[in-house]
């Protein structure tokens, strides 16, 4: 592998082992907290998706779209005021970082990947370059990279950070409209922005010694000749660190899906998928627990996506005044008395893989494996069933005689012609039952 190539390099083993988790959007967008829950990325027709974006996050962009709901809002509400306004009122006046990081912890989040600065151009540390448009300068007054990097690494989590590369509002582009405009027009691809941002992702590196560097939409064309200098600068700042696949091309350690978007990319040897618990990613006010995964949908997700071999990045879009959501914790709580009892099944698996078969429709079935024993993860299990499921597995794959509920509770599990079947109580619950076998 020559210096500057890093296609034979070995994926870290914490990555792939983590599994889970949790992503933070958290800025100025943060105050309006205003957008329309149009639907998930890639469920959504991109001709429909910019005027009435659900990620509450774009607000900036959102309201500057003439005819839209949120320029209505914008105008309606806050006078149309410039954007920065939200700087300087988003104060974060009960923000506890330890407080978060506790709650992604118990949830089972292995890492925590947060906004540095999103694509309205407001770093949450003092980014050089910056001026006064950052959180130590103005609004929150803190440096709030520092606090989550601090507060995440004491509880013994791995911090990622989150930096939109490809997109600037600050750098002088006009509002995206149509999905096109994505690739050129509304990016900054010029020397100053490219220099810029090179310099405030190398200050992320040498400051906070991130272990995910998550780059977002791309990165600008007069950059693309620096990249292999800083991927190399930043592995050797943080050897077991990864990188994401946005950077237009130029190096991944795994690949992403968002939503519904790219899921093509969940076919690779690593790969993450990201959204958030509801449909925007920053705090939408307006979204409902009918926007929301539950706790149960929440698991399911993060099983589905182990049992492929992804992890799953879940966010959590914080309020301006530092709280986390009620109806967001609530799901994170779900997640962890669930991954209290049956996290072993997840972390550091790998797929099944064949000759066992997932299913999804009802039961629900997902499998994964770690050196000598096969999970079974069941769910909705129709009553009609009476709790009795056939999984169907390959013969000689498992021994049915060794099952055990990872709950306790007592379950039946007999060899039949395609497979196993398995007789419990509670195999009906939204919430998966695992089952343990021994890998023959
Ligand atoms: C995490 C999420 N990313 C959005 C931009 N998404 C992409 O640029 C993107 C999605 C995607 C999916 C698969 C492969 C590449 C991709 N880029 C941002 O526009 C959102 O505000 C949020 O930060």
């Amino acid at each position: 592998m020559g210096d500057l190539d890093f296609r034979g390099r070995q994926m870290p083993a914490w990555f792939p082992d983590a599994k889970f988790g949790v992503f933070v959007h958290w800025g100025a967008y943060s105050v309006p907290a205003w957008a329309e829950p149009t639907g998930e990325l890639g469920a959504v027709d991109p001709e429909v998706w910019f005027a009435h974006n659900p990620y509450a996050e774009w607000y900036w962009n959102t309201s500057q779209i003439e005819g839209s709901p949120a320029h209505e809002h914008h105008r309606t509400v806050h006078g149309g005021l410039p954007y920065d306004t939200f700087l300087d009122a988003w104060k974060a006046e009960l923000f506890d970082p330890a407080e978060w990081i506790d709650v992604f912890a118990r949830a089972g989040a292995r890492y925590v990947v947060v906004t540095t600065k999103h694509h309205d151009g407001i770093a949450l540390w003092d980014a050089p370059g910056t001026g006064t448009r950052n959180t130590v300068r103005r609004g929150p007054h803190r440096d709030l990279v520092a606090d989550l990097a601090a507060a995440v690494r004491a509880r013994g989590l791995r911090f990622g950070v989150y930096y939109s590369g490809g997109l600037d509002w600050h750098a002088g582009r006009r509002a995206v409209i149509r999905h096109e405009d994505l690739i050129d027009e509304c990016r900054p691809h010029d020397a100053a922005y490219a220099a810029y941002a090179l310099r405030q992702v190398r200050d992320l590196i040498d400051r906070y010694r991130p272990d995910v560097l998550w780059n977002d939409i791309g990165w600008p064309d007069a950059g693309m000749a620096d990249l292999p200098d800083l991927f190399a600068h930043y592995y050797a700042t943080v050897p077991d660190g990864v990188v994401n696949d946005r950077w237009d091309g130029a190096h991944a350690d795994y690949l992403t899906s968002e939503y519904q978007a790219n899921r093509q990319n969940e076919t690779a040897a690593h790969w993450e998928q990201c959204r958030g618990i509801g449909l925007s990613f920053g705090y939408n006010r307006n979204e409902g627990p009918e926007h929301l995964l539950d706790p149960a949908g929440a698991v399911r997700q993060l099983v589905d996506v182990a049992s492929r071999g992804g992890n799953l990045l879940l966010n959590v879009g914080p309020k301006a005044d530092g709280t986390l959501p009620g109806e967001q914790r609530t799901v994170l709580e779900g997640i962890a008395s669930w991954m209290a009892g049956h996290g072993g099944a997840v972390y550091a698996t790998r797929p099944l893989g064949p000759g066992a078969a997932p299913s999804d429709g009802a039961p629900w079935i997902r499998w994964t494996r770690d050196d000598r024993h096969a999970f079974a993860f069941l769910a909705d299990v129709p009553d009609s069933a009476r709790d009795q499921v056939v999984l169907k597995t390959r013969p000689g794959l498992l021994d049915p005689a060794t099952a055990v509920r990872l709950d306790d509770l007592p379950v039946r599990a007999d060899a039949v012609p395609d497979g196993i079947l398995a007789t419990s109580v509670a195999l009906g619950t939204p919430l998966p039952t695992v089952l343990r076998f021994a890998l023959l």
